[in-house]
């Protein structure tokens, strides 16, 4: 319910730190990818505004949210980036897969924040239904890939 009373896409520039200087990458799982896309494309245009520069945005896929960990912390490994955004779209199916595959996500990504010295951006939408996800990946409630990559310029730049 709190998203319903907060745009995910709104954002001040002045208050956010130019991000000409910071290398992103950006892990996109492909399931859902009508979803994800949006996400990524929210994100890219965010950093893209707020000074970032398309050479320094890394993009890679993965199959799945269960993937993101892996593949966030193999960027980190290798592409010397100052913040990561990982990107996924798990909605709720029959059975109790949803549980384990956001919870093993969510936590994934945790333990990256706390192994790695580079923040991973957790941009992972956990939906009951596919409207809910297509209301925060542009839709009436903003698109959360616009949130993740203002969180990542801001962690990126934290105590600097
Ligand atoms: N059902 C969804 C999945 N499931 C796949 C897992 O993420 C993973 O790729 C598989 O278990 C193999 O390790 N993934 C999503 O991102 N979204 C879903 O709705
Ligand atoms: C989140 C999932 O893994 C889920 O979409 C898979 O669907 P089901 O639980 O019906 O197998």
């Amino acid at each position: 319910m709190a998203t319903e009373i907060k745009n995910l896409s709104v954002y001040n520039k002045d208050e956010i730190p130019n991000a000409k200087n910071l290398r992103f990458g950006i892990v996109v799982s492909a399931w859902n990818d009508n979803i994800t896309e949006q996400l990524f494309k929210g994100a890219f245009a965010a950093l893209i505004d707020c000074g970032a520069t398309e050479k320094n945005i890394v993009r890679w896929n993965v199959p799945g949210s269960f993937e993101l960990v892996f593949g966030s912390k193999k960027i980190i490994q290798t592409q010397n980036v100052d913040a990561v955004i990982a990107i996924g779209s798990v909605i709720r199916g029959e059975t109790s897969h949803f549980d384990y595959v956001c919870g093993a996500t969510a936590q994934g990504i945790k333990d990256l924040n706390v192994k790695f010295d580079v923040p991973v951006i957790f941009c992972v939408l956990t939906d009951d239904t596919l409207q809910q996800s297509i209301d925060r990946s542009g839709g009436k409630h903003g698109n959360k890939g616009i949130e993740a990559a203002i969180a990542a310029i801001q962690m990126a730049t934290l105590g600097k």
